[in-house]
């Protein structure tokens, strides 16, 4: 398949075809996503929570991103790889979130960066545009503000709902190409798809917007820490693995395991009697 470019999800949007998006932080995550054909892959600072075991992504590095984008890249060719900048990344200076912004693009290799943030980023996005790097804004919960949210909320419920859309609008008159709609109500997320004309992907964003995103391991049923209302379980992974495990355990006691189809030859039983 060709790559999927900025240009090609702009033109799903306007004949109406839905967007998929999903997570990856490694190389076989990244190859299964390739094969299923999915249009985006996210790698996310939701690293440091689902594969790294903290209980926020407040304290993901530049290093760990690029550690993470790297094989993301190698396997997965067709999918838009999208690099997240991590908390502290960007918000010091526009010299600094470009130069971040450039180091997920130049040692990481993804195609575009994601930041968070509405109408206070919209000059950072701006600036990096102008820097020649394609932007993805979050708007809505934005879990690298959680301290500041007072915990992983749904936002823009009545008239807050006006400043997600203030936000929205602010980051596409930035230059940003798309957005990530998180945890917004599903009246707001069909508005927002509406008023813009870049695509909106959703996340607990609703019905309407233009595409969708989960968590791999969310939908793999791979994180039992939370389980949020948006999320769907295609799969359910972790009782199946166990029980491999398990098994496995088992055979080894017993010595089931290995077979002599799983052992080497090469050396006879008198070959090594003349060795001692
Ligand atoms: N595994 C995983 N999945 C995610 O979707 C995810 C991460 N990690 N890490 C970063 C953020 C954190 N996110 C979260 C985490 C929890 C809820 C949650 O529990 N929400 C409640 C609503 C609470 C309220 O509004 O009062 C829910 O029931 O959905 C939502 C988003 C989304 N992101
Ligand atoms: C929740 C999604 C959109 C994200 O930013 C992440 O996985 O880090
Ligand atoms: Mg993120």
């Amino acid at each position: 398949m060709a790559k999927i470019t900025t240009h090609k999800l702009q033109e799903m949007k306007v004949k109406g075809e839905k967007i998929s998006m999903t997570t990856a932080y490694d190389y076989p995550t990244a190859c299964l996503v390739e094969k299923a054909g999915i249009e985006i892959i996210l790698v996310g600072d939701s690293l440091m929570m689902t594969v790294l075991g903290d209980d926020s992504t407040v304290a993901c590095t530049m290093d760990q991103m690029i550690h993470h984008i790297k094989p993301v890249v190698l396997g997965a060719p067709t999918p838009l790889i999208v690099g997240d900048m991590p908390f502290g990344s960007y918000n010091v200076s526009k010299e600094q979130a470009i130069m971040n912004a450039t180091r997920l693009m130049k040692e990481g290799r993804c195609d575009v960066i994601k930041l968070e943030g509405g109408k206070e980023v919209a000059d950072t996005v701006k600036a990096i545009v102008d820097a020649g790097i394609p932007v993805m804004g979050h708007i809505g919960l934005t879990p690298q503000t959680v301290s500041k949210l007072g915990g992983f909320k749904i936002q823009g419920k009545g008239d807050a709902a006006k400043d997600v859309l203030e936000d929205a609008l602010a980051l596409e008159a930035a230059g940003a190409w798309g957005i990530v709609l998180e945890c917004i109500p599903d009246e707001l997320g069909k508005l927002i798809t509406e008023k813009l004309t870049i695509p909106t992907i959703g996340i607990g964003g609703g019905r309407y917007t233009d595409g969708q995103v989960l968590v791999f391991h969310d939908m793999m049923g791979l994180f039992d820490k939370f389980l949020p209302k948006f999320v769907k379980q295609y799969l359910n992974l972790t009782p199946e693995i166990v029980k491999a495990l398990e098994e496995f355990k088992a055979e080894v006691k017993s010595g089931a395991f290995p077979e002599e189809k799983h052992t080497f030859g090469g050396v006879t039983e008198e070959e090594l009697k003349r060795l001692y």
